[in-house]
């Protein structure tokens, strides 16, 4: 059992002897050392490290309980465990060994969980909320929202496979998906968006007075206040008052601007926070191209697509209609690529997504909306045709792209190197201006970004495979 010690700051880290060597030591070990037949949970062991603050000062952090190494050890329902080990888990990863035994506690406590991309936070929260239902109640008690319809129906099947030995009933809250003279929802568990959760709520389809888990993933995302903020707070707002319901906030990334309105959001929660300089996973190998301009950059994309099929992988564009462009004149010119955005309709996005994960389409060209928490372990390569870009407002009003989104990149590589797996990044620039803000990237993440030359394809076929091997 991991024996803890309370720092300066009051954050508990694991003492020296014993535990997982932080990330520094363990990125020294030679890639080559990665056995083989080791199974997942094996891989994504003692890659970066945590810190736990707990709301509850008086708590033990040597207690057994603080931080478990087998599923058995939550005192999960038998059910419960039975799904576990039938989706292949084995042993929890790090940021379930010390978040469960948290999330699952009596009475049940808020949780600010912060872990890497691909490092399972889903089952987390999942097996919280299902060890949370009172199955004899046919009625909503837990929500899960999530910024995408996409990931919404990832978080579902995660819901279904885990819950699969319990009489769980579930049930979407996304655009178009109930049948329109739907009066009621009666399953145990809803995943949605927040905009279509909340109209479910204020029709009063979706009776939220037995809610006793409120799940939020991708946080940090989920909270903006430019963003889905507003709609995520709606929701919040309608629960019911005066009874204790646990607030649970998770994500890759919880910048400073969120932070404190998380805290407010979820009072009195307990904390696992990454260090800023670990928030990427070291499986993901980031390099860029220096293409002469705008134009280039799409001959270069076209120049990649075998090394782009070998696995699957994901091009991330700026805005749709340069994903719609740049896959229109790929197809016309004889290769096979998808596209995915926000503008096609609902039932269009599934069938892409659902092609995409099955293999059958093996490069996805796309905007942020699958940025985030898409769980594809096939996809071994992330191209950001476009840096990702804050939109600002400029003197006149107008939104403007301009400061580099470091936490939607480190979203939009982490699609690739999923709980230990390996995968490579490349950005491509074009001027001073995109150069400089890939360089600010570089600096938040601390990671080199390698430069490979748009002519040395070879390079960049003999890197890879030597990466991902
Ligand atoms: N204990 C485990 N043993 C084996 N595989 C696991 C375990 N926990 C999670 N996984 C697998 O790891 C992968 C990544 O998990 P998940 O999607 O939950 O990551 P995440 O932390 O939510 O990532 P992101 O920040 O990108 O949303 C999934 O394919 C999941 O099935």
């Amino acid at each position: 059992m991991s024996t803890l010690q309370k720092d300066a700051d009051g954050f508990y880290t694991p003492a020296p002897e014993g535990e997982a060597a932080p990330a520094a030591s363990s990125s020294a070990k030679p890639e080559d050392a990665e056995e083989k037949n080791e199974d997942a949970s094996d891989l994504i062991k003692s890659t970066f490290e945590v810190a736990v603050t707990l709301a509850d000062q008086q708590a033990d952090p040597n207690s057994p309980l603080f931080s478990i190494k087998t599923f058995e050890e939550l005192g999960l329902h038998a059910d419960l465990l039975k799904g576990i080990y039938d989706m292949g888990f084995t042993k929890p990863s790090k940021i379930q060994e010390r978040a469960l035994p948290l999330l699952l506690k009596n009475p049940p406590q808020n949780m600010i969980g912060q872990s890497q991309s691909g490092t399972g936070k889903t089952a987390a929260f999942v097996l919280t909320m299902l060890s949370r239902i009172n199955f004899s109640k046919n009625q909503p008690q837990a929500l899960c929202l999530a910024p995408s319809r996409e990931l919404a129906r990832q978080i579902m099947s995660v819901v279904v496979a885990m819950g699969k030995f319990t009489p769980v009933q579930t049930e979407y809250a996304i655009k178009d998906h109930l049948p329109r003279d739907v009066t009621k929802i009666t399953a145990h568990i809803v995943v949605g968006t927040p905009g279509t959760m909340f109209n479910l709520v204020r029709k009063r389809i979706l009776d939220v007075s037995e809610v006793s888990v409120f799940v939020l993933d991708e946080a940090d995302n989920m909270l903006d206040q430019d963003g889905l903020g507003e709609q995520t707070l709606k929701v919040k707002n309608a629960l019911p008052k005066g009874k204790p319901i646990q607030i649970i906030l998770f994500s890759a990334t919880f910048p400073d601007h969120v932070r404190s309105f998380a805290s407010k959001f979820a009072p009195n929660a307990n904390k696992i926070e990454l260090q800023k300089n670990e928030l990427s996973v070291e499986g993901i190998r980031q390099f860029y191209m220096d293409c002469k301009n705008e134009d280039q950059k799409y001959d270069i994309l076209v120049s990649l697509y075998k090394l782009l099929t070998i696995g699957q992988s994901i091009i991330f564009c700026q805005h749709r209609h340069t994903a719609d462009r740049i896959s229109q004149r790929m197809t016309a010119e004889g290769h096979k690529v998808a596209s995915l955005h926000g503008a096609k309709d609902g039932a269009e996005r599934d069938a892409i997504i659902d092609n995409f994960r099955e293999g059958r389409e093996k490069v996805l060209i796309t905007t942020n909306v699958v940025a985030r928490g898409i769980d594809i372990l096939q996809v071994n390569m992330v191209v950001n045709y476009d840096l990702p870009l804050m939109s600002e407002r400029d003197n006149y009003g107008n939104k403007a792209d301009m400061r580099p989104d470091i936490e939607t990149y480190i979203h939009r590589i982490g699609r690739t190197g999923r709980f230990g797996r390996k995968g490579i990044s490349i950005n491509f620039v074009h001027d001073k201006r995109t150069w400089e803000q890939m360089h600010q990237i570089e600096v938040a993440l601390g990671r080199e970004i390698a430069r490979i030359e748009t002519t040395d394809l070879d390079t960049m076929e003999e890197q890879m495979k030597k990466h991902l091997k």
